[in-house]
Formats: C-alpha cells, sequence, structure tokens
C-alpha cells in the first residue's frame, strides 16, 4: 500500500506542488474543504502588503500605479476576476467582498426584487445552515418565504410562486454534486432565478456559471480557495442581469461614484454594485494569492488529482478491511472534492484521528468527512490516513474518555 502510494506520488504532475505550502510536520491535513493550507507565499505577500503598501504607501496606497499606490481599491473587482477564471464566469462578473452569508442576503433579496409577484425561495433540507437562515432572515422581514424540498422533488416544487432556487452545488456533508445546467434550465423553465452556492466546488471541480445559464452565486475564499481564516466570500451576477441588479445593502463603494460623496445613491454601472463597504484590504491580499496558485494549478489537474487521491483512499481502506458506510457518491464524478463517512461514533473517531495527526472533520449528527485538497495532500498521506483510520477502529481507540467531549467549534 505505502510503495503504491509512493509510486502514484512519483507519477504525480502536481507533486511540486506541496512544497508551497506550510504544513506542520507530523500532520495529514484532509480538512482544506473547511479551511485551506497556507501558502507559503501568503506570508511574504502579507509582510509586503502591512510593511510596505500600508507602512510606507499609507493613504497613497489606495490609488492604482503612479506614484507607487497598490490600486487597493480595485481588488474586489480584480480578485473577483481572478475568481471567475475558476468558476467558468466572464472576468466583471464577480466580486470578492463579504461573506458568503452577507452575498447571499444581497443575492437572495435583489432576485426576489426581479420577481414581483413571486415570493418562494426554494432550497433543500440539509443545505449548509446559512443558507437557510439567510432565507429565513427575509422571511421574517416579509419579503420572501421559504419552501424546502428534497432533491428528487425539487423540479415538482418549482411552480409558478417560485421566485429563486437557492442551492448548494457541492453538498458540504457528502460531497453530492447537483447537475448545475440541467437544474437552472429547469429553474428558467419555471421563471424562477437560481442562485448557486459554489463554496465546496470553487478552487475543487470544474464550474461552468456562464455555460449553465445560472443567474447568480456565491461562495466561501477560505476552503480551496486557500485566503485564510474568514477571508472575503465571491458573489458572481450573470452579465444580463447587471443592468437591473438592485440590491439592499447600498453602500458607499457599490456607488457609480463613491468619491462624488453625493447624497443620493446610484449604483456602479456593473457587478461592482454588489460592493458595500470599504474592502478589507489585508484579507483580499491574502487571497489573492490563493487564487493565483490555485489557477496557476489549474481546475482540470486539481479536479482530476482530487478524484484519484479518494478513489485512492477508498482502495486502501478496502485493502485493510475497514468497512465504513459511504456517505458520498461511489462515482467520483458524482461528488467534489471529499469523501464522507456515517458511524454513530463519528465524532469520537475524529478526534482520535486529530490525536494521531490526520485532521479530518465531523458533521453532525454521524459524518465523518475527509476533505483531499489535491494542491498539497499526497497518495501517502491518504495511505497513511486509511491506516490511522483501520488502528483507531480496529484498537477502539475512540472509546477513551478524551474523545468524546464536543469541542465548540467542530
Ligand atoms: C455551503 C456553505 N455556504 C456558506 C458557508 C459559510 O459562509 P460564511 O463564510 O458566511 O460563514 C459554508 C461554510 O462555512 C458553506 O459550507
Ligand atoms: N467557516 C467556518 C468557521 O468559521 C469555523 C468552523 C468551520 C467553518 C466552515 O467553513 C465549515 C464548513 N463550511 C463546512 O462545510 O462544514
Amino acid at each position: 500500500m505505502m510503495d503504491a502510494a509512493r509510486e502514484r506520488d512519483r507519477a504525480d504532475p502536481l507533486r511540486e506542488y506541496r512544497d508551497r505550502f506550510a504544513l506542520p510536520d507530523g500532520v495529514i491535513y484532509l480538512d482544506g474543504n473547511s479551511l485551506g493550507a497556507l501558502p507559503k507565499a501568503t506570508a511574504e505577500r502579507m509582510a509586503g502588503v502591512v510593511r510596505g503598501e500600508w507602512g510606507e504607501g499609507l493613504i497613497r496606497s489606495w490609488n492604482p500605479g503612479e506614484n507607487g499606490g497598490a490600486d487597493w481599491i480595485g481588488l474586489p473587482r480584480r480578485v473577483g476576476g481572478r475568481i471567475a477564471r475558476l468558476v467558468g464566469a466572464a472576468p466583471d462578473t464577480v466580486v470578492a467582498a463579504d461573506s458568503t452569508s452577507v452575498n447571499l442576503f444581497k443575492l437572495i433579496a435583489a432576485a426576489l426584487a426581479m420577481r414581483p409577484g413571486r415570493k418562494v425561495v426554494l432550497s433543500e433540507p440539509g443545505n449548509f445552515p446559512t443558507d437557510l437562515y439567510m432565507i429565513a432572515g427575509l422571511e421574517a422581514q416579509g419579503l420572501a418565504e421559504r419552501r424546502l424540498a428534497p432533491r428528487d422533488r425539487l423540479a415538482d416544487a418549482l411552480d409558478g410562486d417560485v421566485a429563486l432556487l437557492l442551492l448548494t452545488h457541492v453538498h458540504y456533508k457528502t460531497g453530492e454534486v447537483f447537475d448545475m445546467a440541467a437544474l437552472t434550465r429547469a429553474a428558467h423553465d419555471a421563471g424562477a432565478l437560481v442562485l448557486w452556492d459554489l463554496s465546496h466546488s470553487a478552487g475543487a471541480i470544474p464550474v461552468g456559471l456562464d455555460a449553465s445559464g445560472a443567474d447568480f452565486a456565491v461562495g466561501c475564499g477560505y476552503k480551496y480557495l486557500n485566503g485564510g481564516p474568514g477571508a472575503p466570500a465571491f458573489a458572481y451576477v450573470a452579465q444580463r442581469h447587471h443592468a437591473a441588479l438592485e440590491q439592499p445593502l447600498t453602500g458607499w463603494m457599490g456607488h457609480a461614484a463613491p468619491f462624488a460623496f453625493s447624497d443620493d445613491y446610484a449604483p456602479a454601472p456593473g457587478v461592482g454594485r454588489l460592493l458595500c463597504g470599504t474592502p478589507p484590504v489585508l484579507a483580499l491580499a491574502a487571497l489573492e494569492v490563493g487564487v493565483d496558485l490555485v489557477a496557476e494549478i489549474g481546475i482540470d489537474r486539481l479536479a482530476a488529482k482530487s478524484r484519484a487521491l479518494s478513489e485512492f483512499f477508498r482502495d486502501c481502506l478496502d485493502g485493510l478491511g475497514v468497512a465504513l458506510e459511504l456517505a458520498s457518491p461511489a462515482d467520483p464524478m458524482q461528488r467534489g472534492s471529499q469523501l464522507s463517512f456515517r458511524h454513530r461514533q463519528a465524532y469520537a473517531i475524529c478526534q482520535a484521528l486529530i490525536a494521531r495527526g490526520v485532521i479530518g472533520d465531523f458533521r453532525d449528527p454521524d459524518i465523518l468527512r475527509f476533505g483531499f485538497a489535491p494542491a498539497y495532500v499526497s497518495f501517502e498521506d491518504a495511505a497513511r490516513a486509511a491506516r490511522h483510520l483501520a488502528e483507531v477502529l480496529e484498537t477502539g481507540e475512540w472509546q477513551r474518555e478524551e474523545f468524546r467531549e464536543r469541542a465548540a467549534v467542530t
């Protein structure tokens, strides 16, 4: 098993990239789907931004180019443009800003305004909580009506009251992938708009926002885009909606001319109208490094290695006689960059693995989740992790008292 893993690593076209990340010794990191690892270049870039652009440049750094400016003001659109390429969108259709939750609020509200007479926002039960909570928040304001239907009944639930279909492309617990083009078509046929949450897709698998005809999308910057804890999120609006888009967080940074300091709001002409307040420059600079690294490696190569890694992990478990219930689709084309298993003691098993240096995560109530971020996870990592998992199960080590107590953040 270990020989096969080393052989796969030698043949891996992405093997050089592992060294571009600062990973601690003795850790096998299988949680890049929650918080991506630190690119080494980020630490250098942060030092440059803090000491040079902030320390030396001071307020001059807001402006572009001339006079030593760093173009801080252009960061949301510049970083957005780079993310756009990773999700199959035209460069001027994405901004990097705010959190995924806040971007959901802006775009759900914008979609409702574009479908007068319809109030229903349709999603599925078990979607990531913040997506469901943001719909509920608008419902409490009397602006929306939340409707949930299981994924095999979504098409039937798309009636003439639905303004927006809001789905997460890759499910956070199971990794199951929705057919973006088919569901977008079904929603459009019913006269509804579609908003995709790409938090577990961006930087992991190919996404074709423009090609699938999607209307809106959001996603996290801190997972496979490696932007760091609390990194800005991104938001996409299809070009055809730019002129009509009205979002409720009408802050001055989304104004057509913020530095005219006018008393009246006039939205910026393009996707820039999604901006609200002053951009978090340090966080955007870190996100830019992570996004650039993903772009340099290339989504197709990342996705291919991710599939190979997760399949290899399953083969290793089979070889070790570990029979865990797979919660993810067995076909790697039908899942994102993760493998989840169901076990009643998933929490304690996860803790026992973490104590051995294998960092995966647990999702309530019974999901043991392993993310295979292919830029820095090796086949040897996968083989070792499988062996640790087999040992934890065989020895019953997870039954130790210390592995039972729930942490505040899991
Ligand atoms: C599908 C999905 N949407 C949204 C979020 C988070 O949104 P926010 O960055 O606003 O906390 C996550 C993860 O936390 C997620 O998995
Ligand atoms: N955003 C997170 C956080 O602030 C703390 C802990 C975890 C997260 C996550 O990103 C969770 C993640 N979206 C998930 O798929 O479970």
